[in-house]
């Protein structure tokens, strides 16, 4: 890929995806510069704290672990220096080989979805990632600007269908017709997304209960927060996600592993003992 202009040609994300994964393992290294990390690294709470965290996670991880996901959030906050950092973290990823999964959540009307597609999954913005994760709680269909043109790029969207949080249940777990959950319906309209094979749509799907989803028919990454800060462990990935093709479930960590920083060993260290242990939970199972 030519990191500067962010064009990936024909390749699909599922070719992308599978070719990261098999030669790094299965991790998705968060890089979430919260405040109390930014203490805690000793940098300042500002938008120089929050690049020089960039910096040193870029560092650690753009060269040896397969996804990457800055929470936009935390650049966000500081407006446009802290989206200029963020813009750093990006491409300083992906000139590392690492793929990035901007977690931005976006959702709106198709066609203010079409701008944030623009701006995240288009080669020629600066923001331009690998994926964006998406909200289709504004009805799955509004995200066909983003899903189109993630195809059209070799890039995804990873669209909410249980998350990590308790207090997503009540909306994710009502019944629609057929006593369909809306989750599941989710699910059910990636697959049908992806039954070109380009794995243009994953699904965030919390590692942290069983989330009662039939995840088998995908076809795309599974990504799973919640590992360590949010109690979920490696070993608990296999049965939770026992339903699904456990080669697409991409497990998700940020404070556990972040709070082995700053030091560039220690956390690139962290990082790969979470990708074995991950590894060492599926087995051969995947
Ligand atoms: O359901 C979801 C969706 C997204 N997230 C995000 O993942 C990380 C988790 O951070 P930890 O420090 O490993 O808890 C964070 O950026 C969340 O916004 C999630 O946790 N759950």
């Amino acid at each position: 890929m030519d990191a500067r202009s962010g064009a990936v040609g024909d390749t699909s994300f599922a070719d992308r995806y599978r070719a990261a994964v098999t030669d790094r393992g299965r991790l998705c290294a968060g890089i979430d510069p919260h405040p109390e990390l930014l203490e805690a690294w000793g940098l300042s709470v500002d938008a120089a704290g929050v690049r020089a965290f960039g910096d040193i996670c870029v560092e650690a991880f753009a060269a040896s672990v397969a996804v990457i996901k800055p929470q936009v959030a935390f650049f966000e906050t500081f407006g446009s220096a802290g989206l200029a950092a963020l813009e750093s973290v990006i491409s300083g990823c992906q000139a590392g080989g690492a793929l990035v999964i901007a977690d931005g959540k976006r959702g709106d009307i198709g066609s203010t979805m079409a701008a944030y597609a623009r701006a995240w999954l288009e080669p020629a913005s600066p923001l331009c990632a690998d994926a964006l994760t998406v909200s289709p709680y504004l009805g799955f269909g509004s995200l066909s600007p983003a899903i189109e043109l993630a195809r059209s790029e070799g890039r995804a969207v990873f669209a909410l269908a249980r998350t990590s949080n308790p207090e997503g249940e009540s909306l994710q777990l009502a019944r629609g017709d057929g006593g369909v959950t809306v989750a599941q319906s989710i699910v059910d309209a990636a697959a049908a997304e992806n039954s070109d094979g380009r794995a243009t749509v994953g699904l965030v799907v919390g590692a942290t209960r069983h989330h009662g989803l039939q995840l088998g028919e995908l076809g795309a990454p599974i990504l799973a927060p919640g590992l360590g800060a949010q109690g979920a462990a490696a070993s608990d990935l296999p049965a939770v996600f026992a339903d699904a093709d456990q080669r697409w479930v991409l497990p998700a960590s940020s404070r556990s592993v972040l709070r082995h920083g700053p030091d560039v060993t220690a956390l690139r260290d962290a990082a790969r003992r979470t990708r074995d242990e991950i590894e060492a939970a599926f087995g051969d199972q995947a």
